[in-house]
């Protein structure tokens, strides 16, 4: 008697995002008062909702999402009622010193398999487009390393001299040919995420999103094209600059 295959369960999506952070550079809202947290970037409203249900609810519009895990600090008392009501989300207090992090450590309890995606979208990202995700999610699944969402980059590139008395000046112009501007989410293999985060924790690399880990290892990323709308909020005109592009 032959026995029945097993069945072939298809690799899930999970998405991961990182809500750890205290944006430092946003500035908070308004001073907190002595004793309390003041309230991190990711918490602050845009358009009458949190940044991090935004971000969040962006990821739960493409139904190929399995779940999505938010990583937040130890002690968070904003999470509950900032994801209230939505649905396929958890929160891991897992915070770790940088992002890259708090990425391996929500990577390390959230479940997934080997074969498994993960998707890594900012909290501060909360003007994802549905297509720009979708496209993401079409490149990699037919790709073997995986890939992020970026912009290739319209400015002329300026850098600049070591820091004197006065105004920062240009030490000379970058060639921007083949450059792009890295966006989240950005979408590996459980198994190969954890081991690029793994190679860089041991080798002190300072890796700031997820696809510098995978390069480390040697991997190339594909580059899928983003938007402006999914800019990160990190300034403190960015949040009326997002009001302004948010309409529902
Ligand atoms: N130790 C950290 C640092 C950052 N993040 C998260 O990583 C994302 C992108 O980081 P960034 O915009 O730099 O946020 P902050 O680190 O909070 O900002 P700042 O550097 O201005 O303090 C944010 O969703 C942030 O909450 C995190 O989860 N853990
Ligand atoms: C992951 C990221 O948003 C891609 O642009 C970025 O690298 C995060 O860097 P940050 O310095 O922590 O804002």
């Amino acid at each position: 008697m032959t026995l029945p295959a097993p069945p072939v369960s298809s690799p899930r999506l999970i998405a991961i995002v990182p809500a750890a952070g205290i944006g430092a550079r946003a500035a908070p809202a308004e001073p907190a008062a002595a004793g309390e947290r003041p309230l991190p970037k990711q918490y602050r409203n845009v358009a009458g909702r949190p940044m991090l249900r935004r971000a969040v609810s962006a990821l739960l519009a493409d139904p190929r999402i399995d779940r999505v895990l938010v990583a937040v600090s130890a002690g968070d008392p904003w999470v509950e009622a900032a994801l209230a009501g939505l649905p396929r989300v958890a929160w891991l207090e897992c915070g770790g010193a940088t992002r890259a992090d708090t990425v391996a450590n929500a990577l390390a309890r959230c479940g997934a398999a080997a074969e498994d995606w993960i998707l890594v979208h900012d909290a501060a990202r909360p003007g994802l487009p549905l297509p720009v995700l979708g496209a993401l999610i079409d490149t990699c699944l037919r790709d073997e390393v995986g890939g992020l969402v970026a912009l290739p980059v319209a400015d002329t590139i300026k850098a600049d001299g070591p820091a004197e008395p006065g105004p920062p000046r240009v030490a000379r112009t970058v060639p921007r040919d083949g450059l792009w501007q890295a966006q989240t989410p950005q979408m590996f293999r459980a198994s190969v995420l954890a081991r690029a985060l793994a190679h860089a924790r041991v080798r002190g690399l300072a890796v700031t999103d997820e696809a510098g880990a995978v390069e480390a290892l040697g991997l190339a990323p594909c580059l899928v094209p983003g938007s402006l709308l999914n800019f990160k909020v990190t300034w403190p005109q960015d949040f009326d600059l997002m009001e302004k592009l948010i309409h529902d």
